[in-house]
């Protein structure tokens, strides 16, 4: 049994991959890193320790790699494996500047890119917003915004009247009070932001692309669903197994 451990800023997913299939997926707070809790979660989760035979681990948080390494290796016996430059030579995809690309963005190209065979975008909803956009066998580029929940938190902690609220997409794109304001901006906004980057993508490189989106908030912005040919929350995770497979 594969166990993988995606570490973004918001959340550690995790996944325990056999028999084809991802078996269990779970999440916790990226912040929550005391032993306590990843044990705790851990436990509940790994039903039997002794099948963890592999551990892949892509990170884009350096400080909390160590941590979640040491304390998998104690758990399991199972050196974990980290997704980094070294790996990028086993991959089908050329990978632009390996030692920048946040490893999540190279393992959502790497299942995109599996999942279309040929060019293709990803659209990843966490904490940061992004484009990867892959072409030719390349990763051609990537374009990062702020995520959703990052904009909310952003605008509630700079305007001291406005306080965070849920990410839910109004009836009316016209908002009629402080909530529907914000909930409109924020949430229409992103719509216009998501179709506008799309169509440009697409125009810069004189092609149609496949699209898939991923990430924790993929789910938040249902009026782009029929501009994605697929959405598929376990897409890192999907790119994570590849890689460590390719890697071995
Ligand atoms: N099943 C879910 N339903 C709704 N929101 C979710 C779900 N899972 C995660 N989220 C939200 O998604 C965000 C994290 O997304 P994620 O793609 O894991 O970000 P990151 O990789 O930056 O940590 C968090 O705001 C979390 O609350
Ligand atoms: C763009 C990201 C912040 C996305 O992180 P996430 O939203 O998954 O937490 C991360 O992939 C990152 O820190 N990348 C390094 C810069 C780059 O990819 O060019
Ligand atoms: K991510």
């Amino acid at each position: 049994m594969l166990l993988a451990a995606d570490i973004g800023n918001t959340n550690v997913v995790f996944g325990l991959y056999s028999e084809g299939q991802w078996q269990e997926v779970w999440r916790i707070d990226t912040k929550d890193e005391a032993q306590g809790k990843l044990y705790h979660s851990l436990n509940k989760h790994v039903k039997e320790p002794g099948e963890i035979k592999d551990i892949v681990i892509s990170s884009v948080v350096p400080f909390f790699t160590p941590i979640l390494t040491k304390q998998l290796q104690q758990k399991f016996g199972v050196t974990p494996y980290i997704i980094g430059p070294q790996s990028y030579p086993h991959l089908p995809l050329e990978i632009l500047r390996p030692e920048q690309i946040g490893t999540d963005l190279v393992a959502d190209a790497t299942a995109a890119y599996h999942k279309f065979n040929g060019d293709c975008m990803v659209v990843d909803f966490g904490t940061a917003l992004t484009f990867i956009i892959i072409a030719n066998k390349k990763i051609k580029g990537v374009n990062i915004a702020p995520g959703l929940k990052t904009a909310m938190k952003a605008l509630a902690g700079n305007a001291v009247k406005l306080q965070e609220i849920p990410l839910k997409l109004p009836d009316s794109v016209i908002g009629t009070d402080t909530t529907t304001a914000i909930q409109s901006g924020i949430l229409w906004g992103y719509v216009g932001l998501v179709e506008k980057m799309i169509e440009r993508i697409e125009k810069e490189l004189s092609t149609e692309l496949k699209v898939v989106a991923t990430g924790g908030l993929s789910k938040v912005l249902e009026p782009l669903h029929d501009q994605f040919d697929a959405v598929e929350p376990n897409l890192t995770l999907d790119g994570m197994r590849l890689i460590y497979e390719a890697v071995k």
